[in-house]
């Protein structure tokens, strides 16, 4: 038997109170366990990506939603409208508190993603990942900046009547101006520490940064994953926003 996953409550704002959702980017399920019962306290939600759902599908969602927090099922859809439809459906079932789709499959895909998903699920579209620069964006053939694409793509999540995006921490405040109530993701954040890795992330700004220019969540991955006391890295993230 499944444990049921449970809508998380949230403010007028669309904030949460701890609005840190940590990414459990690990391969290992009793590893990702582990790693959100020692930080449970200090964040409002995990997150699930690919590479975790490809490893442990609907069994690995129900153990991590044992823990009692939000999940965010970041599975970025991407696909034709009929296609992305039927995944959505498949995963109604898990109540996910969020689910990822690409913004770039179009205004018809987006629109069939939010119809086919759960009442308290909120679909948000990705737009311009975080790990790409403006380089990147023209060499795919997109003219003009990640920033400006990133604007528009949210334009199109909002006319196709999603809940929110995603975006990078350089582009949130605008779309803020843009879209008042929209349920805004940040991933990319790198808190201010000498030293401290980007990884693959191109578009990347504090925690504190993307909160105050209007983030909803705050996506953190690796700078809590891959400290040496994780819970005491998501604790000292907590306290600068
Ligand atoms: O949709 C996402 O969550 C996402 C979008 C994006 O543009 N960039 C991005 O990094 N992410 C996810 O956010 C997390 C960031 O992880 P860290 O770079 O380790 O903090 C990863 O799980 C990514 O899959």
């Amino acid at each position: 038997m499944g444990h049921a996953l449970q809508p998380f409550d949230e403010d007028k704002e669309n904030t949460v109170s701890n609005p840190i959702y940590l990414a459990l980017d690990l391969p290992r399920l009793d590893n990702a366990v582990a790693l959100a019962q020692k930080v449970r306290q200090h964040v409002g939600g995990l997150k699930l990506g690919l590479e975790f759902f490809c490893a442990h599908g609907h069994h690995g969602v129900h153990e991590i939603a044992k823990i009692g927090l939000p999940i965010f099922l970041d599975l970025k859809l991407h696909d034709i409208p009929n296609t992305v439809a039927a995944a959505m459906q498949a995963i109604h079932v898990l109540q996910p508190s969020i689910v990822t789709v690409h913004a770039s499959g179009g205004r018809a895909m987006l629109e069939d993603a939010k119809a086919a998903a759960g009442e308290h699920t909120k679909v948000v579209a990705v737009t311009v990942l975080t790990s790409l620069d403006d380089g990147d964006l023209s060499r795919m053939g997109v003219a003009g900046s990640a920033h400006d694409q990133a604007l528009r793509l949210a334009d199109l999540a909002q006319e196709a009547g999603l809940d929110g995006i995603v975006c990078s921490g350089h582009e949130v405040g605008a779309i803020h101006k843009r879209w008042k109530n929209g349920y805004l993701v940040v991933p990319g954040l790198r808190p201010a520490i000498p030293g401290v890795s980007h990884g693959d992330q191109k578009r990347t700004v504090t925690p504190s940064e993307a909160r105050n220019a209007g983030a909803s969540v705050l996506v953190i991955g690796r700078p809590i994953s891959r400290a040496e006391d994780p819970a005491a890295a998501a604790r000292a993230i907590e306290a600068t926003l």
